[in-house]
């Protein structure tokens, strides 16, 4: 198994996490618009992020050139409780961040096949290349919509897909999934695992250790810049 590359930032809170990670990720931000004008960041759903997205709203760069996209999406409308986007639109295009542009990965298609289609080209004509990404992780070892149990989770994990976005259908997923892809993950300039809790951290060390069947793997793997590793217990 080769070594992985990756940082590791531990603090002693979430509200510490919060704020010094929120401060590196906007300044990722304002670096790539000082450089190009403008700034992608593609953020993760689920449980963890909420505070850190309060914090990273609040943070005083030009959201106006900020793109926010999401790494993966349930394929449920945005006012469901277990949307990311709608997560996303209440915590974190708030305050500073509500002049941030938002790409979401779900729309109201008949099937979750054609809306991945239809993120894919959103996607590639608006996001990328990535500035940075924010990628958390599940008890299981999943990140992004990389489930253990997805149907087809070697093309979701394929390092050279042509594709932005893929459905994913997975049991433990609950609903059909969106989600990029790893090439657009690993492409990304900055990408940060942002992990809560002793659980978590134990199955991330597993995977660095070289565990089978913990997708979180892939992304160091592929990862062409060290993973910045976010935790607090
Ligand atoms: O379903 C999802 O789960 C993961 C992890 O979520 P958490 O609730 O354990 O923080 C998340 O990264 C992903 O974006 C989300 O769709």
């Amino acid at each position: 198994m080769n070594a992985v590359a990756c940082n590791w930032h531990e603090f002693a809170s979430s509200e510490a996490l919060a704020a010094g990670f929120s401060a590196i990720v906007a300044g990722v931000l304002g670096d790539a618009v000082a450089a190009r004008g403008k700034a992608t960041l593609a953020v993760s759903g689920g449980t963890t992020p909420g505070l850190f997205f309060r914090t990273l709203s609040r943070e005083k760069i030009d959201w106006a050139k900020v793109t926010v996209t999401l790494v993966d999406e349930r394929f449920v409308a945005p006012d469901s409780p277990r949307s990311n986007a709608g997560l996303v639109a209440a915590n974190l295009l708030q305050n500073e961040a509500a002049a941030a542009n938002f790409i979401g990965l779900y729309s109201p298609s008949p099937d979750v096949e054609s809306a991945a289609r239809r993120a894919d080209g959103a996607i590639g004509r608006q996001a990328l290349p990535l500035d940075a990404v924010v990628l958390g992780m599940g008890a299981d070892g999943h990140t992004a919509s990389f489930f253990p149990d997805a149907d087809d989770l070697t093309a979701l994990l394929d390092p050279h897909a042509n594709a932005n976005v893929l459905p994913v259908h997975a049991p433990s997923g609950i609903e059909p999934r969106l989600t990029l892809t790893l090439p657009c993950i690993a492409q990304a300039g900055f990408i940060a695992l942002h992990i809560e809790g002793a659980e978590k951290r134990r199955v991330l060390n597993a995977a660095l250790d070289g565990k089978p069947d913990l997708p979180v793997r892939a992304v160091f793997d592929h990862a062409s810049v060290p993973v910045q590793v976010f935790w607090a217990p």
